[in-house]
Order: structure tokens, then sequence, then C-alpha cells
């Protein structure tokens, strides 16, 4: 009989995840059907977003050998019904202080940047790359950790060592750019661009443990290789149709003003809840069909 989600200790909230207690070991990972985009949580739900961005990280965790915090299968007793195939059961762990950040191309912060400065967290780029300009090779661009509804901030690998010491930042720039870099190529050969992810760590004895979500659409941007083309913002996989909705006429709302986004149609409801499938069916080669948990 598994547990109820009511009889574990609420720990954190993040944007589109809840993090509970299980024991003093052990916590319980829940991703949502939240969706969030121009830095608002919608109000919309998007039904089985949870579900596809957990499968991709198990798929994540299993295809890459790296030591990681499951604690157990994604069908755990210890899971509750209400959230099975959206939850990880993952171990308790000294969470490093800072996002691991890769890039393998030129956009966002790191463009804002680039564009000031000619350099992305004090790193030297080339001269006259433009928005989605893929980079001469990976970078590592670590931010520290913003609370919830703020920006991180990228920080210079010196900064980190200040943080987290020398020998633990190298480490995690080595592991970030190792992880990274393998994932973009499966992603790759399946048609799809990696531009960049998140990744969190841990240490457990010394150890470094890959923690949190991975390469999720929420934690990276993908996109569509066939429509790649460097200077112009590229189109994201998954929540494109929520901002064409969100900024064009039909919404009535204005991005720039500090007005909460208005709820989604069904049809870019359901175009994104396909694209969310199509982007794990695409990458892992799996079926989302087979997947845990749903109707609970
Ligand atoms: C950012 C993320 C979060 C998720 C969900 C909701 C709010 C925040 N989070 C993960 C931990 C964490 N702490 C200890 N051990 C771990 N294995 C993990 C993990 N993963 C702390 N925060």
């Amino acid at each position: 009989m598994r547990p109820e989600l009511s009889s574990y200790r609420h720990l954190a909230a993040g944007k589109v995840r809840e993090l509970y207690e299980i024991d003093a070991e052990t916590l319980l990972m829940v991703a949502t059907d939240r969706i969030s985009a121009y830095d608002h949580v919608l109000a919309t739900l998007i039904p089985d977003k949870g579900r596809v961005l957990t499968a991709m990280s198990a798929y994540f965790f299993d295809a890459l050998d790296v030591p990681n915090h499951l604690a157990g299968p994604l069908d755990d007793e210890r899971i509750p019904a209400a959230v099975l195939g959206r939850a990880m059961v993952v171990r308790r762990l000294d969470m490093v202080q800072a996002e691991c950040v890769a890039r393998g191309y030129l956009t966002g912060s790191g463009m804002v940047e680039y564009r000031e400065s000619g350099t992305v967290c004090g790193i030297e780029l080339p001269d006259g790359l433009v928005e989605a300009s893929r980079l001469p090779e990976p970078i590592f661009t670590p931010a520290t950790k913003a609370a919830v509804g703020d920006h991180d901030e990228n920080i210079s690998f010196s900064r980190l060592t200040d943080i987290v010491g020398a020998e633990l930042a190298d480490r995690l720039r080595t592991a970030t750019l190792d992880v990274y870099s393998r994932a973009a190529e499966m992603a790759a050969a399946r048609g799809v661009l990696l531009a960049d992810t998140k990744f969190e760590f841990g240490l457990s004895g010394g150890e470094l443990i890959l923690a949190d979500e991975v390469l999720t659409p929420d934690s990276s941007r993908y996109w569509p290789a066939d429509t790649y083309e460097a200077g112009r913002v590229q189109p994201s996989f998954d929540k494109q149709y929520v901002r064409n909705w969100l900024t064009g006429t039909d919404s009535g709302w204005d991005k720039a003003s500090d007005t909460a986004p208005p709820p989604l149609p069904a049809e870019v409801v359901e175009a994104t809840r396909a694209r969310y499938i199509e982007a794990y069916e695409r990458i892992s080669g799996l079926s989302f069909a087979d997947w845990i948990g749903g109707d609970a």
C-alpha cells in the first residue's frame, strides 16, 4: 500500500516542483504539471508535464553512468499513488551551493553578458558571435542559486573557487562539461540541439553526485535542429506555443506589464503537452505511453 503524500513533511517548493522528506536520509522530489513563462508560473496546468520531465530525468540518469542521487526505482513503493510517474525517491545530499551550467550555444543571459563584455562568466569568447551562435567549445558558466522567483547570477570560475574551493570547483567544471557533451551528442543524434543545461550536484562522503532534475526542458534549452539558424532567437522546443500565444494579440496580455498572464486556451495546452511528449520520445527513443503513473 503506497503512503499518502500528506504523510511526508513538505520541505521546499520551487516554481514547478515540490520537495518532501521521507526520512532523515531520503527525499521525495515531485514534478508538478505547472509551467512557467516570462518569469510567471501560469494558472493553467499542462497535463502530464510532470510525468514527462520525470521520465526524461530517469532516462538520462540511466543512460549516463554518472553517480546520481536516485535512491530507488521510479515505481518505488514509497512514492504516493497521486504522484507516481512524476516523483523520484532521492538520497538527501549536502548540496553544492552553485548552479552548474554548461553552454554549447550563446543565448539568454550569456548573450546579454557577451554583448556587454565579449565574455561570459569571465570566459573570453571570439568576436562576432550572434544570438544562438554555436560556441567553439562548450563552456562552464556557474551561477549562484537565486531565491524562488529571482534570477540566478552568473559568476566567474574564480568566484566559484572562492565559494566552494579550488578542488571542488574543478571537479564541478569537469563533471558539468562531460555530462553536457555526452547528452548533447545523444540529443543531436536524434535531431535535437541541447543549447545549454543546468545541473545541481551534491556531495556524499566526498563523492560528487548528480542531483536535482537532469536534462529536462525546464533545466535546459532544447532546439529543433532542422530549423536551427544562428542570428535569431531559436524557437523553444517545448514552450514556443505558450510564448507565441502569450505575446500574440489573442491573449490580451502585455509581457511588459506586471500583470499575471491569462489562462491558456485548450489548444495551446494540448499542443504544449504534445511537444513535451515529442521531446521525450525523440530524445529517449522510448514511448511515453509506456511510462508509469497517470490517471491517478
Ligand atoms: C532545487 C531543488 C528543489 C527541488 C524541488 C523543490 C524545491 C527545490 N532542491 C533539491 C535539493 C536536494 N537536497 C538534498 N538532497 C538532494 N538529493 C536534493 C536534490 N535534488 C534541495 N533543493
